[in-house]
């Protein structure tokens, strides 16, 4: 018989992921044990306060979350679905349809089997990377099957929210889709930027600025962890950059001319705009608030200081300078709704403001 509290959770894998889950569910009141494969990596993560080490012998877990690289995945889950008869089970691993069809193979019977997959993570690996604040406003998707029970489901979705995140539930093929678009293949885009770094003269490196350093933040991952989540995802993520390389072929014919190429860059930036919103939810759709910075001194420090004291949430900003008029202008975009309001607020301090859209 289920309990209805679910409060006893066995990580196994305690590197990034399962020791900010360790932390997170710890702080959430769940009483957490961790269990690595590299004895190490368990005993650091409890030392952070991400649960205990688990000693096997006494386990007695509600849910198990496996949290390895997804090579080991279905062998682990195959293991705990028949070692706990009762627990629920779910993984935090990248692609989903091939990590089930594994354990289908493994353990034919896996009802209490709910996969999952957090949007949440860093370049970095192992346990003393962990952030007990990983998962806070980020998507968890869940991807159940129809043979799950519901009330199996909502213990899952249930510790997702209880560690700050927004559940997305999604058929287990949709998700290895989207990942491919949103995360596998802008991974790629990040290795070509950096491995292409590898021509570039030490001397030339030096003018390296923060535009690189972003796109290039995620190249720094584990190699071996994403070769084991791109091989299984391998069929999206081939369909995906075949779409790029055309569009890099035309990139490459339209270099000259001033008219497309500016129209290419316009979809780049729509592109990005499409994120605008927080993670896991709808894009915000945003309105810009220009404001006039005349050229005296401290002028910009006094229109931060305005603004932050009008109290809006701010998405975004952009500063651009007028060589010829020797002014400023910073617009900030802010949700549509409280535009006006922001602009008539800035306005009353003393400011030019004015509103519209992006372009
Ligand atoms: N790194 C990221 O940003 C994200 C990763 N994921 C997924 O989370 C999973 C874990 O990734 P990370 O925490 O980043 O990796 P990590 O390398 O930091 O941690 C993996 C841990 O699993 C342990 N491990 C390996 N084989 C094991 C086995 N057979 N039994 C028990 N423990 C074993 C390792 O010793 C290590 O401590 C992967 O499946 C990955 O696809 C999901 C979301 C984000
Ligand atoms: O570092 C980042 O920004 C990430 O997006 C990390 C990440 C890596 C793998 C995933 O499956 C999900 C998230």
């Amino acid at each position: 018989m289920r309990r209805t509290l679910t409060e006893n959770v066995l990580i196994l894998g305690a590197g990034l992921v399962g020791s900010s889950l360790g932390l997170a569910l710890t702080r959430a009141g769940y009483d957490v044990v961790l269990w690595d494969i590299a004895a190490s990596h368990a005993l650091v993560a409890a030392g952070l306060g991400a649960g205990r080490v688990s000693d096997e012998s006494t386990d007695n877990p509600d849910v198990v979350v496996v949290a390895t690289p997804p090579d080991v995945i279905p062998g682990l889950v195959a293991e705990v679905l028949e070692k706990f008869p009762d627990a629920v089970i779910t993984d935090v691993g990248s692609v989903k349809a091939p990590i089930l069809r594994a354990i289908d193979r493994l353990a034919p019977e896996h009802r209490r089997y709910v996969g999952s997959h957090p949007m949440a993570g860093s370049q970095f690996t192992g346990p003393l990377t962990a952030s007990g604040d990983l998962f806070r406003d980020r998507t968890w998707v869940v991807t159940p099957e129809p043979e799950n029970a519901p009330a199996d489901i909502a213990v899952i979705e249930k510790l997702a929210r209880d560690v700050g995140a927004r559940v997305v539930t999604m058929p287990a093929a949709e998700h290895d889709v989207a990942v491919a678009q949103v995360s596998h293949v802008p991974h790629l885009m990040s290795i070509l930027t950096a491995s292409h770094l590898r021509q570039v003269p030490q001397d030339n490196l030096q003018l390296a600025g923060q535009g690189i350093r972003d796109v290039t933040r995620i190249a720094g991952s584990d190699p071996s962890m994403w070769r084991q989540i791109l091989t299984s995802n391998a069929s999206a993520v081939r369909h995906e950059l075949l779409e790029v390389a055309q569009d890099l072929a035309f990139l490459i014919d339209q270099l000259e001319r001033p008219e497309q190429l500016e129209k290419f860059l316009g979809m780049g930036q729509a592109g990005a705009l499409s994120l605008v919103g927080k993670h896991g939810q709808d894009p915000i759709d945003v309105l810009e608030v220009t404001v006039e910075i005349p050229d005296e001194p401290r002028a910009l420090a006094r229109l931060f200081t305005d603004i932050g004291e009008a109290g809006f949430n701010v998405e975004d900003f952009e500063l651009t300078h007028d060589q010829i008029r020797q002014l400023g202008y910073l617009s900030i975009s802010v949700e549509r709704e409280v535009a006006e309001q922001l602009r008539a607020n800035i306005v009353e301090r003393g400011w030019h403001a004015w509103s519209g859209s992006r372009k």
